[in-house]
Parts: structure tokens; C-alpha cells; sequence
């Protein structure tokens, strides 16, 4: 049967030194890794600094973004990006402290993830509540991805054209819809 390979999107984000060195060091050593397990690097984009989510919740990040063609699953792709966050020394007892590197699919061509019903649950769910459950599946495209500055702006730089499967609005529409403020602290390092 014929490789059908789409884009991954992936978020890449680090707030405290690991093994791999700073923050910086973290996310470039991060792209390594994962051009040589999860496809072909498509685009790459500037990394920046980021204040962290929620305000108060640990050190500045750096966040960064991916375009990779891939012929892999999206269960595949996480457990693949898993790996690297574990090899790369994240610490993973605590749901928003500080880590050592994330990184997210934020989509997989126009796959929706595992239905559109779960999209629409998650987002129409109150915003206390996304923060303190953890979805049980597989959600893809991240279900947060429309409302973060760190992830959007950094996507601009590889996807700007990429339409949100639910929301049928692109990046840079996304972005667009976002507030100033949001969006100026999210700063090209
Ligand atoms: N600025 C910023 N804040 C965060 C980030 C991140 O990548 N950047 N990742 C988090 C866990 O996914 C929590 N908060």
C-alpha cells in the first residue's frame, strides 16, 4: 500500500535547563531529534521567548515550530516525540511546572482527532475546567492550539495556510483573532 504523508505540525517548548543545556539549546537539539525519527523538516521556525502559561507559572519558555512530511500515525508521531521529551530529561510529576522540553502535535495534515463531537466538548468547555482535566484520547489538532500566542505565532513561520480542520479558519486567521496583548508578548529570540 502507497505512504500517504501529510504535514505534521509540531510545538516545541522548554522553560528550565535539562541535560541537553538551556532552554535554546533544549529545542535545537529537540529538531534534531525529531528530523531523524519522525520525517522530513519541511520548516522550522524562529524560536522565541514566551511568557509562561498560566501568567506566574515558572520561567519564561522558548517555544519553537515544525512542519514535517510524514508517512506515520499520529498515535505514532506521539509516542515518538514521548520519547524524545523522556531521552531529553522532562520531569513529569507535575501538570504546569516547569519543564525541560514539550512538545506537542498540534495537527496531522487535516486529520480530526478522534471526532468532531470531542472537538467541540472540549472546546466549548468552561475555561477552569480545560485546565484541570486531561483528555483520555488522543485529541488532534491540539484542542487548545486557537487560543495560544506561543503556538501560533511560531506556526505562522511554517503554516500560515494550514485550515484548522473544526474551526475552518487558517493560522494566521486564528492568530488574527487573538488579542494584541497576547500576541506582542510572544518576541523572535
Ligand atoms: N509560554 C508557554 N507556556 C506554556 C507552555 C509553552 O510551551 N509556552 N507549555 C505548557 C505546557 O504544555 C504550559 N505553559
Amino acid at each position: 500500500m502507497p505512504q500517504i504523508r501529510s504535514i505534521a505540525l509540531i510545538a516545541l517548548g522548554s522553560n528550565t535547563p535539562s541535560g541537553a543545556g538551556d532552554p535554546t539549546e533544549t529545542v535545537e537539539k529537540a529538531v534534531a531529534a525529531i528530523a531523524q525519527s519522525v520525517g522530513v523538516i519541511r520548516g522550522v521556525s524562529r524560536l522565541y521567548a514566551t511568557p509562561a502559561f498560566p501568567v506566574g507559572s515558572g520561567p519564561d519558555f522558548v517555544n519553537a515550530a515544525l512542519a514535517v512530511s510524514t508517512g506515520l500515525s499520529a498515535p505514532r508521531v506521539i509516542e515518538i516525540l514521548h520519547g524524545i521529551e523522556a531521552q531529553m530529561g522532562r520531569l513529569r510529576h507535575e501538570r504546569w511546572a516547569p519543564r525541560t522540553l514539550d512538545l506537542d502535535l498540534i495537527a496531522l495534515g487535516d486529520r480530526l482527532l478522534p471526532d468532531a463531537q470531542t472537538h467541540e466538548t472540549w472546546r466549548s468547555m468552561p475555561l477552569a475546567q480545560q485546565m484541570t482535566q486531561t483528555p483520555d484520547r488522543l485529541i488532534v489538532p491540539h484542542p487548545r492550539v486557537q487560543e495560544r500566542a506561543f503556538v501560533l505565532v511560531p506556526l505562522t513561520d511554517v503554516a500560515p495556510d494550514w485550515v484548522h480542520p473544526a474551526l475552518n479558519l487558517s493560522v494566521a486567521q486564528m492568530l488574527a483573532a487573538l488579542p494584541d496583548d497576547l500576541k506582542s508578548e510572544v518576541v523572535a529570540l
